[in-house]
């Protein structure tokens, strides 16, 4: 139920996302100048809380989504049941037209992810997985790969939206010593949620970054966790949806090598009191 509810309305999110992308897109800034939002992303948030109240009921589930975190909503995993949302994951993307825009929601009771959908706009890719019930993408499985020598993986990476030199910096230089193991590639689709589906279906092994969003990852979680793949800290510890780092990956052989040329930087936890972020 929960799970048609999702699919159903991130197909309503993607015809608004693909119908807006035909007209003159307004762009406006949020933390930093490359920051980007458009009103299509707060449109969207809206159709996407607006429609899973109607179903549920004011009050009944809590909502964390992008654009309601922007303006001041409270970003705080707690018990109950709550959907997390990136109405458009890849604004970059979708402001210039490269193609990998997904819309992302989640649903988590008592703090464990339930449910993740992942809707790839562009190339009209629905994935989606249920705890314990496999991972899909457009109706057939999908899982990871089994590839296990680092020097035969494809890894994806980003670099965020804080420009500041000393993290860019460790940025830059973690991709390199990555790319100098060797591996066969780095790569970058420019969304979170859509790198994770790639480690899912196993077109690469995979997907790290700090200073994503929880919006930007709990669909992606529970789709890389069903197909197979695991989830840990960029220190090697376990994953923490709120924590803003994350290493996604095929196996724990692929993750660890990955860890150890990983240099953290700090970032403020999402669930962070106003005064620390
Ligand atoms: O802000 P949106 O929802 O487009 O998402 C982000 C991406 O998902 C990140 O991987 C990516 O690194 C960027 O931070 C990007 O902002
Ligand atoms: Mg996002």
């Amino acid at each position: 139920m929960v799970g048609d509810l999702a699919e159903k309305t991130s197909v309503r999110a993607v015809l608004e996302i693909r119908k807006a992308g035909e007209s003159e897109i307004r762009v406006m800034t949020k933390s930093s100048t490359v920051d980007l939002v458009t009103k299509t992303d707060e449109r969207v948030e809206k159709i996407i809380i607006g429609s899973l109240i109607k179903e549920f009921g004011e009050g009944t589930h809590c909502f964390i989504g992008e654009e309601s975190v922007a303006k001041g909503e409270p970003c705080i995993l707690t018990d109950k049941p709550t959907w997390i949302i990136d109405p458009v994951d890849g604004t970059t993307n979708f402001v210039h037209g490269f193609p990998f825009v997904a819309v992302s929601i989640a649903f988590a009771v008592k703090k464990q992810l339930e449910f993740g959908v992942v809707y790839s706009c562009l190339e009209d890719k629905m994935y989606k997985a249920r705890r314990g019930k496999g991972a899909f993408c457009n109706d057939e499985p999908i899982q990871v790969s089994d590839v296990k020598d680092i020097n035969k993986s494809i890894i994806i990476s980003e670099h965020g939206t804080d420009r500041s030199p000393e993290k860019v910096k460790k940025i830059f230089s973690t991709m390199q010593k990555i790319l100098c193991i060797p591996v066969h590639g780095l790569r970058g689709s420019g969304t979170a949620a859509t790198n994770m589906c790639l480690v899912a279906t196993g077109a690469v092994e995979a997907f790290f970054e700090i200073g994503i969003h929880c919006w930007d990852i709990a669909a992606g979680a529970v789709i890389v966790q069903e197909a197979g793949g695991i989830l840990l800290d960029v220190d090697g510890g376990p994953f923490d949806l709120m924590s803003r780092r994350m290493v996604s990956a095929n196996n724990d052989v692929i993750a660890k090598r990955i860890i150890k040329e990983i240099e953290i930087f700090p970032a403020a936890r999402d669930d962070a009191t106003p005064e620390k972020k």
